[in-house]
């Protein structure tokens, strides 16, 4: 059909409702050749509502034409929508339908695709635009315009308003849930703490509430007197990763929000759980927690060994820890205190503090025993409004190690978890002023400041993070834009009284949210010898090992084959007329239950014990006489091989040759033959040496 004089590309269909703006092609970026069809319909339908009457009428006879002929493609449901859709005056909801039909990754490069996109959702979803701001219809819209995402409510005027900064894209993988373990974005959580007796006391009431597992809600109005915050501060809805609270318990913080990193950390990834907040929201409890409530901290260790011991059939693995404090601008070894540490920076672990003690744990206990030693070297002092307030940044970091043969290749993998408790930011009234007190409160706060001027210039895409403008962003250069997974737990107080430090504390955790980190990579290495030499070394060092293993089985053999026979010495003394059986089947009848019950034990102690027994043979029963015994076996030796091994009659305990096998005319049945293999194992290899019949021989014939 010739194409009517007046037909757009199909771009233009989706602009004609908002004449004069600006449309990228990108819009059409990911269109399938499935959807092709619905958009040719589409193309008509536009053509249609815009032709004179001459050309409608061309227009409706080739579409009837269309739509009889069977040849040509056939409309989807989705398309037949369309079609019948077309016909309603509101452009916003062809839009709307037009979009549905689109694969859900759409590029937007204007600021007015972004706010079309949104109007148009925002009438397909209602009310849920208001609930929530930032997964609109699905989709997460992710820019640097936040403040309007942290409305109340948001209207069509609302979103008119929107200026984001950048090229925007509605990424439907990016939404806020909690538990999906993206690797690229800063998860973050937020903890609203129990309001205190001496809050309730004061007549503080509660201003912030916590829904539907993910959203907070500020109930009261930004201060009007905070002229410097008001801009920024408006907000009263979030949206975050996990929202828990006040009754919510540690063990439910922990698996939500860390669980899943201890997971990576034994994967051989880099993982760090800090908490943010105020001074007295709660950070220590819900990083350290009580001796009656552990938090974050203690449960992580008990999780990783736990974890540990699960895998131990794995490989080897081992727990290093480390402990530092940030104080005053000063880094400080809590688990062997002394001088001031500097900071290094290493290619390979990036920022480290040279001189940091790292302790080797092998048990959860043991590292219990070495987080209270640092937590006694913590500094904590009272100030008014936290009795055991942190005036330092805490980080304990825990470096797990595995290695493991695979074939000729030594595999290993280094995982680094860092939990970080931090000092909380603080108002000088909170603290006393012109005090030691107030020094501490001021660096606290720089520190911070730092680490909020990182998170701004990372989430803004920055070249240049200025990480070195304190210790505390130097230390968390890793955990911030790295390659790590993160989570970030903001703590909150509910009480009004301290309003403006919660509004700041979600301003700030709502920015961190949009931080990504580099992708989480292993830290896997893999050690294939290349040389000669090299493949030699690991040769003998697998040589060495099977010696070593070769001993041991024999050993455990000889130890068997003496106790039983002690057990037939005993039935010759005791029990004459008892039947002799194989070995294995004469143990448990000769022995007495007190015996019987060590065997069941263990097979080593059992083993060990028998050995005592051996020599514990009643006087004046020589091994002669165990000999005798032995000859004097009612069985064959092809009844029972074991007692023909031991048997010092040449016919009973000849060697098996390889003319016993092929040799028709051997004396030895072939069946018999295979018997004696298995048990005496005597084809003259030099490991055979070592092999229980040999030694026990010769223990008896002393
Ligand atoms: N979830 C909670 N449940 C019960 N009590 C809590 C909770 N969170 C905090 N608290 C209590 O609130 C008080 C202050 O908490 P915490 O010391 O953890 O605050 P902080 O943020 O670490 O303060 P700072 O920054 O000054 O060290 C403590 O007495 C603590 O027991």
């Amino acid at each position: 059909m010739p194409a009517p004089s007046r037909s757009k590309s199909f771009g233009n269909v989706h602009r004609m409702d908002i004449p004069g703006r600006e449309h990228s092609s990108s819009y059409m970026e990911g269109q399938s050749s499935s959807i092709k069809p619905q958009l040719s319909n589409l193309r008509s339908l536009s053509r249609g509502r815009f032709l004179t009457r001459a050309g409608r009428e061309q227009f409706n006879e080739s579409r009837r034409n269309s739509n009889s002929a069977s040849a040509k493609p056939c409309a989807s449901h989705e398309s037949i929508d369309l079609l019948s859709s077309a016909r309603t005056t509101n452009p916003l909801i062809q839009r709307r339908q037009t979009l549905a039909a689109f694969p859900k990754k759409i590029e937007l490069a204007t600021e007015d695709d972004a706010t079309s996109v949104l109007k148009i959702n925002a009438l397909n979803i209602g009310d849920n635009v208001n609930s929530s701001p930032h997964i609109v219809g699905g989709y997460q819209y992710k820019s640097s315009a936040r403040s309007y995402k942290s409305r109340n409510s948001l209207d069509n005027a609302d979103v008119a308003k929107l200026k984001p900064r950048k090229k925007l894209t509605l990424d439907p993988t990016q939404e806020c849930t909690p538990n999906k373990g993206h690797s690229d974005r800063i998860r973050v959580y937020v903890r609203i703490r129990p309001i205190s007796k001496k809050e309730k006391e004061v007549g503080a009431r509660c201003c912030v509430k916590a829904a539907n597992g993910k959203e907070i809600y500020l109930t009261e109005m930004a201060l009007e007197s905070d002229y410097l915050r008001l801009k920024r501060l408006k907000g009263r809805y979030f949206i975050f990763d996990g929202a828990f609270p006040e009754n919510t318990n540690q063990e439910e913080v922990y698996r939500t929000s860390t669980e899943q990193l201890v997971e990576a950390v034994l994967e051989g990834k880099n993982s760090s759980v800090f908490c943010y907040g105020a001074t007295g929201a709660g950070k220590t409890f819900t990083m350290l927690g009580t001796m009656k409530d552990p938090g974050v901290m203690v449960l992580a260790l008990k999780d990783l060994f736990a974890k540990l011991k699960q895998r131990s059939s794995e490989g080897e693995h081992s727990v290093r820890l480390s402990y530092l404090e940030v104080y005053n601008e000063t880094v400080r070894d809590l688990l062997s205190p002394g001088r001031a540490l500097v900071l290094r920076e290493d290619l390979k672990q990036g920022i480290v503090a040279a001189g940091l003690t790292q302790y080797k744990a092998c048990s959860a206990d043991e590292v219990m025993a070495l987080l209270q030693q640092g937590n006694q070297n913590r500094t904590t002092e009272p100030t008014r409004l936290n009795e055991t307030s942190s005036r330092s940044h805490a980080i304990l970091q825990i470096f797990v190690e595995y290695s493991a043969r695979v074939g000729v290749s030594l595999v290993s993998r280094t995982g680094k978890l860092s939990l970080i408790d931090l000092a909380g930011s603080e108002r000088a009234i909170a603290t006393d002023q012109r005090t030691l007190r107030s020094l501490e409160g001021a660096n606290i706060n720089r520190s911070l400041l730092a680490l909020s001027s990182c998170i701004s210039a990372l989430v803004e895409g920055k070249k240049h993070i200025p990480f070195r403008n304190s210790k505390l962003t130097q230390l968390l250069k890793d955990s911030l834009g790295g390659s790590c997974q993160t989570a970030m737990i903001a703590n909150i107080s509910p009480s009004n009284m301290s309003f403006g430090e919660t509004q700041n504390t979600l301003y700030w955790a709502d920015r961190a949210k949009e931080i990504r980190t580099k992708g989480c990579v292993t830290n896997e290495e893999i050690q294939v010898p290349e040389s000669g030499c090299e493949q030699l070394q690991l040769l003998l060092e697998v040589q060495k090992e099977n010696h070593q293993l070769r001993m041991q089985v024999a050993q455990l053999q000889q130890k068997l084959i003496a106790f039983e026979s002690h057990s037939l010495v005993s039935k010759q003394d005791g029990f004459a007329d008892v039947k002799m059986t194989s070995p294995t089947s004469t143990l448990k009848p000769a022995l007495n239950a007190n015996q019987k019950e060590n065997i069941e034990e263990s097979d080593i102690k059992h083993q060990v014990r028998c050995d005592d027994l051996l020599f514990k043979i009643p006087n004046g029963f020589s091994s002669a006489k165990a000999t005798n015994l032995m000859i004097r076996s009612p069985l064959t030796p092809s009844q029972d091989p074991y007692l023909c091994f031991h048997s010092t009659s040449r016919d009973h305990c000849r060697k098996r040759t390889f003319w016993d096998i092929t040799n028709a005319n051997s004396p030895y049945d072939k069946s018999a033959c295979r018997n004696i293999k298995s048990n005496t194992a005597t084809t003259g290899s030099p490991s055979m040496l070592m092999q229980p019949g040999f030694l026990g021989r010769r223990r008896l014939k002393l």
